[in-house]
């Protein structure tokens, strides 16, 4: 698996062009593009500066040596590469894994151009056998916790590994729902959305335009929207 998550990261570091401002994604497949695009600034003087989407990936980046601005310090980002937990075949996605999906979808949102990379093992006929994160402020999230229960969402609170609530590079909780198969995802997005407490949720509707996948049999495969 790692060797796909290689493959597509190598292969979206070639989307990336000299003045661009890049998002740099999060997660184990993000860290082979970024990997490869701090290999380009350094071998190639690639001319670029870097939009993080998390602590994790700032501490890459930087070790990298990859020129980086906080995100209200540039104009526009022209472009976030990023990898994702699921992808359906509309290229509809769930995200935050890693439990970074607030900065991701800040960073996608301000994005002219976003791109997903994956394995193909990501790529699904129906969202949600993946949990389904949702971003919750502290206050109250017990509540929130009770709510999405009585709606059959069987929620998880998402653990660090002292097994405390995770909290996230913002300061947050996650709540993971257990959905097995979200039928209507505008509908869900709606309903989180409305939900006071939620700061946001890892449903990707309608964001990314291109998703590069790795697979075994047939190498690197990039599907447009
Ligand atoms: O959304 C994410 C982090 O919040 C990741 O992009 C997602 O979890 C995929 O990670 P990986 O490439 O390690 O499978």
């Amino acid at each position: 698996m790692n060797n796909l998550k290689k493959l597509v990261g190598i292969e979206a570091a070639k989307f990336v062009k000299d003045g661009m401002v890049v998002g740099l994604g999060t997660g184990s497949t993000a860290a082979f593009f970024v990997a490869e695009l701090g290999r380009r600034v350094a071998e190639e003087n690639l001319q670029i500066v870097g939009v993080t989407t998390s602590s994790v990936t700032n501490a890459q980046a930087r070790e990298l040596g990859i020129p980086l601005k906080d995100i209200d310090e540039v104009d526009a980002i022209d472009l976030t590469i990023d990898g994702a937990d699921e992808v359906d075949l509309d290229l509809n996605g769930i995200k935050g894994g890693g439990a970074a999906l607030l900065m991701e979808k800040i960073v996608a949102t301000y994005s002219k151009d976003y791109i997903w990379i994956a394995d193909e093992s990501k790529l699904v006929e129906h969202l949600g056998a993946f949990p389904l994160p949702v971003e919750v402020v502290s206050f109250g999230c017990g509540q929130l916790f009770r709510l999405f229960d009585k709606l059959g969402f069987r929620p998880t609170f998402r653990l660090d590994e002292t097994g405390a609530r995770l909290i996230t590079d913002m300061g947050n909780h996650i709540i993971d729902l257990h959905l097995e198969k979200i039928e209507d995802p505008a509908r869900l997005i709606k309903l989180l959305d409305e939900t006071v407490g939620v700061v946001e949720h890892g449903l990707f509707k309608d964001m990314a335009k291109t998703v590069i996948i790795g697979s075994e049999n047939n190498g690197v495969k990039i599907i447009t929207k």
